[in-house]
């Protein structure tokens, strides 16, 4: 999709590990930073299959062949260019490995998972090679399972080859959104890239409040954690849209009404939602360096 206000995702969801053994491989990646994001998207790479590819990391022993690990990005083979080099290491760490990498890649497609940093100060730690297109994605951990979430941007000079290679990478781990300013990558971070931490939230505080009205914690937890998937469930698989799926559990005067109006006072969900998200979009714009 190219219009902020027409964004459709994607539906279908990324299929299961195991069940593409005829699909067309990803592009090759060197993936420089496999911690929590990156190492949930990898997981799901591998299982799909990817195109020979080299990861730089510090911590893991093995992986399949004919992928290849590397401690550092001067041990990465002199043979090895990858279709697309992802950068999943802390955006207030970056700078190291850019440098390194724009010594041994002048000329790359770099797909930035970093939350904040812009393209023009990734560039410019990079330097001054005109071989460099930056992509910038915004995915979640439930990457890990296929259920991702990701917003992508392009800039105007990336071509149509750059943007499939990146968007593949991120459909096979999930859904993918376009959006048409950069700016907007924070604004899909406020949203979907913590998202998922907002929801485990709600469900550690679900388990609290069914403890303090006389639950075990283990069943208060069992009961919060299968409501949260079983309404995601709803969300993702039926048309309906949210308020319609909220008012079908509404039944006028009685318990969810009373809990909801709670919830939905001005001062309550509404607001500490939308001041919630305006913290994280304005702490991705601190970020971008
Ligand atoms: N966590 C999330 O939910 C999301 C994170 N992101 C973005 O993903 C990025 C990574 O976050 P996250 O995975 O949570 O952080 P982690 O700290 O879990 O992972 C970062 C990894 O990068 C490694 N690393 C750092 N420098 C290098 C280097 N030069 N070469 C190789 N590996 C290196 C670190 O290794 P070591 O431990 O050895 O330092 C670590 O394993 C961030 O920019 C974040 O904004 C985006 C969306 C969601
Ligand atoms: O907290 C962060 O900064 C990263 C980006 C989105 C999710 N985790």
């Amino acid at each position: 999709m190219t219009s902020t206000h027409t964004a459709t995702a994607t539906r279908e969801p990324a299929a299961p590990a195991g069940t593409h053994a005829a699909a067309p491989l990803l592009p090759s990646i060197l993936l420089v930073g496999s911690g929590k994001m990156g190492g949930a998207m990898l997981e799901g790479w591998l299982a799909q299959g990817l195109a020979p590819s080299v990861i730089v990391d510090r911590h893991r022993d093995s992986l399949p062949a004919p992928h290849r690990i590397v401690r550092a990005i001067a041990d990465i083979p002199a043979d090895f260019t990858p279709d697309v080099i992802v950068l999943a290491v802390k955006p207030q760490k970056a700078d190291p490995a850019l440098q390194d990498l724009a010594k041994r890649f002048p000329a790359a497609t770099l797909l930035s998972v970093m939350a904040g940093r812009s393209i023009a100060s990734l560039k410019a730690v990079y330097g001054g090679e005109k071989g460099l297109v930056v992509v910038r994605a915004m995915p979640n951990t439930p990457c890990l399972l296929g259920a991702g979430m990701s917003g992508l941007y392009a800039p105007p000079e990336a071509t149509p080859e750059q943007k499939r290679h990146c968007e593949s990478l991120l459909r096979a781990v999930g859904e993918t959104v376009w959006v048409d300013a950069e700016g907007l990558i924070d604004s899909v971070t406020g949203v979907s890239g913590s998202g998922p931490a907002y929801v485990f939230l709600l469900a550690e505080l679900l388990t609290k409040a069914g403890v303090e009205q006389g639950l075990p914690e283990e069943t208060a937890r069992i009961l919060a954690r299968e409501t949260i998937y079983g309404a995601g469930r709803m969300l993702h698989t039926l048309p309906t849209d949210a308020a319609e799926l909220r008012r079908n559990v509404t039944s006028p005067g009685g318990t969810t009404a009373a809990a909801l109006a709670v919830l939905m006072a001005d001062d309550a969900w509404p607001a500490a939602t939308s001041a919630a998200v305006a913290a994280a979009v304005t702490r991705a714009k601190e970020l971008s360096g």
